[in-house]
């Protein structure tokens, strides 16, 4: 692996950029062997646990792409930040942190256990399951599709495509969901949710299984990096507000329980999930105008093997190195 921090300024030129990028990839697919795919959603386990992908699209456009970036994957917890952002959009912002919480809770993502044992007014936040299956509920619309449909026009808005469901990772979640129904009624006991809890449960699992790939994460990566706005024309996508809570969250609450860890290592906003993706968001930085991508950029990741909360083993540590190279973090 190349060496030591370069010394960026004298080696801006995308051809740089992509030879270090390589090279880190290459270096980082050692590690995809300390995790394991997930497997508590069958269709999951067929994942070839040595593939590492990243993506990486500056303000200005410039756009790197290395190791394993064609491979579509279900888009899995990382579709909470979506759910999120629509519900906010169509519900209205004081609505919603009316009712989900926006603190983390240090349990597993899919824990039921703080519900109860804290006897919570609501849900934590919206990017554990208890919350997000909350907020789902909360999307406007009698059938999942109905629900489903502002998530695919925003996605559709900011990717330039309409997204497809994966039928058969969502029908291998919807057989095998025996902790998510128990979420769900127990939410539905405490009085959490909206809508009729079947409907939010099968909307939950088909926006988890929407497939994207890392070209993806990056550009959403890149809209919420840049407040919301598309990078390209300025025009707002999502309102600027919820553009920063959504980072706020993903800063506090979008690595699972190991988001402290990731805020004090990586240091930018993010959000995992199961299926080994992750979106990373860089804003612009001020201090050093010889790093490169200093106006921002988003980044996505692919590395299906993950570490026991549930990450990307090699993506964390290929995003830990890339932000201490280029000095992402936003302390
Ligand atoms: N952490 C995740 O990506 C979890 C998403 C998954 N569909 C679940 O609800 O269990």
């Amino acid at each position: 692996m190349v060496q030591g921090t370069a010394n960026w300024s004298t080696q801006l030129n995308k051809e740089w950029l992509q030879e270090y990028v390589d090279d880190w990839v290459r270096f980082y697919r050692k590690h995809t062997s300390a995790g394991k795919v997930a497997d508590y959603i069958p269709m999951l386990k067929e994942a070839n646990p040595d593939h590492l992908g990243i993506t990486i699209i500056g303000s200005n456009g410039t756009k790197i792409r290395s190791g394993d970036v064609d491979i579509p994957f279900t888009i899995q917890s990382i579709s909470k930040v979506i759910s999120f952002i629509v519900a906010c959009m169509e519900r209205g912002v004081g609505y919603m942190l009316d009712r989900v919480d926006v603190e983390p809770t240090g349990e597993a993502f899919n824990s039921i256990m703080h519900l109860e044992m804290r006897q919570v007014k609501k849900p934590f936040n919206p990017f554990v399951n208890a919350g997000a299956i909350t907020v789902t509920s909360m999307l406007p619309g009698k059938t999942s599709d109905e629900k489903l449909e502002p998530m695919f026009q925003l996605l559709e808005e900011m990717l330039g495509y309409r997204p497809s469901l994966n039928v058969d990772v969502y029908e291998s979640e919807r057989d095998s969901s025996m902790r998510n129904r128990a979420i769900g009624y127990y939410l539905l006991e405490t009085g959490f949710l909206e809508s009729d809890l079947n409907i939010t449960l099968e909307t939950y699992f088909k926006q988890c299984s929407i497939e994207i790939t890392v070209d993806d994460l990056a550009l959403i990566g890149l809209i919420l990096a840049n407040d919301g706005a598309d990078p390209k024309t300025q025009q707002e996508i999502i309102p600027r507000q919820v553009a920063r809570i959504a980072k706020a969250l993903m800063l506090t609450c979008g690595m699972y329980d190991a988001s402290g860890k990731f805020a004090t290592y990586v240091g930018v906003p993010a959000k995992s999930g199961v299926s080994g993706g992750i979106i990373a968001v860089a804003p612009p930085r001020v201090r050093d105008e010889s790093l490169p991508f200093i106006n921002g950029c988003g980044i996505g990741v692919f590395g299906p093997s993950l570490d026991e909360k549930g990450n990307s083993v090699a993506g964390i540590r290929l995003l830990r190195h890339i932000a201490s190279q280029w000095d992402l973090s936003i302390f």
